[in-house]
């Protein structure tokens, strides 16, 4: 987790862990002369870490309180990529979340799933490209961050709550427990197709998740199924299942503009991007492209630390596989 601390201490303990934070942060500015620069320009000079310690993921609220405004999502989404300048912090970060975004507006999804949540930057990029009558499930384990990604939603202005009327779903809970039971969860009896799938969870969970939403049937022809760092920390068994070569990933980057999610003339989704699924039971032939981009996790405070190249993975579902699964 990028919070140092889980925060279940008393006063003393936080002041304790913030001024551990605060000398880390004199000794890093030290070390990295860039992160001074942050510092001084954080919203009380010289003093960011003493006025926003970050020692469990509700406290960045208060800050995204005090400078972001109200309803304006690219404001809370500036406010938090500031706050990330200043502490390692999970999120697909400006330059993904714009291809996702792209990608989204594209697919024009009426369903569009997320597995691993944190507080919602992903989503609320997600949520806005959304069309008339779409929504989007997003699930995560944590439940303080399900709880702080519904708070940054509402400053965000997009509004989240249960079943089929909710634009925006957040589901407290692991993704190997929650797939299954989705159908209960979203408030519909009917088929449930996603027409965009983002995997930003557990590397190791890409793969039986994947699986289990072929068989579920959330995965089915017309489905684009976006995976974050699939170089960095990496998911080779994904790629193996989704038609990419790990070891030659980075060889066969494209450019985001170059994505194509189109399916072949011909072929028809059996979703619909809409929720028509049937329960499935089928694999997918899949599509892989691997978008080009940088790991978004900010290391600064590693002496050592060197941006990676990651890359997005971008799949489309173009035909079911009877009896694959
Ligand atoms: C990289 S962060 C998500 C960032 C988010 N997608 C965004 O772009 O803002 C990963 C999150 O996945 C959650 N997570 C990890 N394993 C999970 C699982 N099996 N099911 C649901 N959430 C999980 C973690 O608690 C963490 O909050």
């Amino acid at each position: 987790m990028p919070s140092p601390a889980s925060g279940s201490g008393g006063t003393s303990r936080r002041q304790a862990a913030a001024a551990l934070l605060t000398a880390a942060a004199g000794w890093q500015a030290a070390r990295h002369p860039a992160w001074a620069d942050d510092a001084a320009s954080g919203p009380s000079s010289g003093s960011f870490y003493n006025d926003w310690p970050y020692l469990t993921p509700s406290d960045i609220l208060p800050y995204l309180r005090a400078t972001a405004n109200p309803g304006d999502i690219d404001s809370v989404l500036s406010a938090i990529d500031r706050f990330a300048g200043f502490y390692p912090m999970y999120r697909c970060g400006p330059e993904k979340g714009a291809i996702l975004e792209s990608l989204v507006a594209r697919q024009r999804p009426q369903l569009a799933l997320e597995l691993g949540t944190f507080m919602g930057y992903g989503a609320a990029r997600i949520s806005r490209q959304l069309p008339p009558g779409g929504r989007l499930i997003t699930i995560e384990a944590g439940e303080e961050q399900a709880e702080v990604a519904r708070q940054v939603l509402q400053l965000c202005g997009v509004e989240t709550g249960e079943g089929p009327g909710a634009r925006v779903q957040v589901v407290n809970g692991l993704s190997g427990d929650v797939l299954p039971r989705l159908r209960e969860l979203a408030g519909t009896a009917a088929g449930l197709a996603a027409g965009l799938v983002f995997l930003d969870h557990c590397k190791p969970c890409y793969l039986p998740d994947l699986i289990s939403m072929e068989r579920l049937g959330l995965v089915q022809a017309g489905t684009v199924v976006v995976a974050d760092n699939v170089l960095v920390p990496g998911a080779p068994d994904y790629l193996a299942h989704v038609g990419a070569d790990a070891a030659r990933a980075r060889r066969s980057l494209v450019e985001s503009d170059a994505l194509d999610i189109s399916l072949p003339l011909g072929t028809t989704p059996a979703s619909g991007g809409a929720g028509a699924g049937d329960g499935g039971g089928s694999g997918c032939a899949y599509r892989t492209q691997l978008v080009g981009s940088m790991f978004e996790v900010e290391q600064r405070f590693k002496p050592d630390w060197q941006p990676q190249q990651d890359a997005l993975s971008v799949s489309l579902c173009l035909q079911g596989l009877p009896g694959a699964a």
